[in-house]
């Protein structure tokens, strides 16, 4: 008996005949411009109900990864595959409109001359009824019902904001990109329609695939952070797992403010005034930049020009004076200078904690949380 030959429009790779497939999968999507690759080499995995965040600064290629997802823009190379089957390589292409994707972008522009109810039917098919029906379902997802012969005009950006979202999810769309969609609202309303907007999309069982600058709305939004830069992906993972294991100096920062401190190897150590710590794998005399989070800098008081003893979680501990102090609100932000080579570290401690200038203080730093990477790598 000879099996069914392969459809050839069916990628290979899944390792059971009833695996599912991803709702969405990009492999090695190239795109350049003026002979410069502007994506290079991108490949993700969406499953259906999950939301992927392709996290990066501007103009590292997000937009122009979402723009050849939508068909809007030709890859070089690289395919695009939806529930498993190929929607578009550089020879075959699915068009846009038949690709059942919905996109939301920050400068979501309803139709001004319609009401409402005929901006979130706008893309809908079948009988009057069941538009309206589908129509109020959606409006009263996004408590949005008692709007729905209102026009645009009369609605607040965050309110317009929620009706683009209905419209978007009207016909049931597998896919939902979404370019910075929240970016045009203020902080206030933003978070509370991200989380109302999360809930919708999670109910709905779209693959999302959300663009964004911002970690903490990746942070917010996403089950998986695709960091991306200069075209590139250089780390995907969950939240915690991104921002807990960075890949490299410049991922810690893109999340938050860094301290760095420069050392050697020697002998698989880098030795510090916070002590020594490990270096495995690089050659003696590799120039490494010890790297953490204000957070995880701890600060402790002068006991007759000592600080505290050395421990296992914190190291040694190594003399400062005080620079300046600023609270935040949630936190208190304190600079010092240190003793040992003049250099400025900070230091963030919860809630008020304002000592003042020229103040003499000890600072620990929790070695797990410190990141050790080859300068320049
Ligand atoms: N049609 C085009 N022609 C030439 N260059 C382009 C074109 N579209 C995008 N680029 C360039 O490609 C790079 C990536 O652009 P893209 O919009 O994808 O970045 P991005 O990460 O989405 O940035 P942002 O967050 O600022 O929107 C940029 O340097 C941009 O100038």
């Amino acid at each position: 008996m000879t099996s069914a030959p392969a459809d050839p429009q069916t990628p290979s790779g899944y390792p059971t005949a009833d695996a599912r497939p991803p709702r969405l999968e990009i492999r090695n999507l190239r795109r350049f411009f003026d002979g410069r690759a502007v994506v290079d080499d991108v490949s993700l995995q969406i499953e259906a109900g999950q939301v992927m965040c392709l996290l990066g600064p501007s103009g590292c290629g997000k937009s122009t990864t979402l723009r050849m997802i939508a068909g809007v823009e030709m890859q070089d190379s690289g395919e695009i595959y939806v529930d498993g089957k190929l929607i578009c390589d550089t020879v075959f292409r699915v068009p846009p409109e038949r690709r059942e994707i919905g996109l939301i972008f920050q400068d979501f522009a309803l139709f001004p001359h319609l009401s409402v109810a005929d901006n979130v039917a706008f893309g809908l098919k079948g009988s009057k009824d069941e538009k309206r029906a589908r129509v109020q379902e959606l409006l009263s997802k996004v408590s949005l019902a008692q709007y729905i012969d209102e026009f645009p005009h009369q609605l607040s950006g965050g309110e317009q904001q929620r009706v683009a979202l209905a419209r978007a999810l009207a016909p049931k769309p597998r896919i939902m990109l979404m370019d910075e969609p929240f970016s045009g609202l203020d902080n206030r309303l933003r978070d509370g329609i991200r989380d109302e907007t999360l809930a919708l999309l999670k109910e709905e069982d779209a693959a999302v695939l959300l663009v964004t600058h911002e970690p903490e709305e990746a942070m917010r939004m996403a089950d998986e952070i695709a960091l991306m830069r200069a075209g590139k992906i250089v780390q995907q993972g969950a939240p915690y797992n991104v921002y807990t294991r960075p890949a490299d100096r410049a991922a810690v920062s893109f999340f938050s403010d860094t301290n760095v401190l420069r050392s050697e190897v020697n002998g698989a150590l880098a030795q510090t005034p916070f002590g020594q710590f490990l270096a495995p794998g690089l050659p003696d005399g590799t120039e490494v930049d010890i790297v953490f989070r204000p957070q995880h800098v701890k600060i402790d008081f002068d006991r007759n020009g000592r600080g505290p003893n050395p421990t296992a979680t914190d190291g040694v501990a190594a003399r400062g004076v005080v620079q300046r102090a600023r609270f935040l609100g949630n936190e208190s932000l304190v600079e010092f200078r240190m003793d040992f080579d003049g250099c400025v570290l900070k230091a963030t401690v919860p809630n008020v904690f304002l000592p003042e200038a020229g103040r003499v203080m000890w600072l620990t730093v929790r070695r797990d949380r410190c990141f050790v990477f080859p300068t320049g790598g």
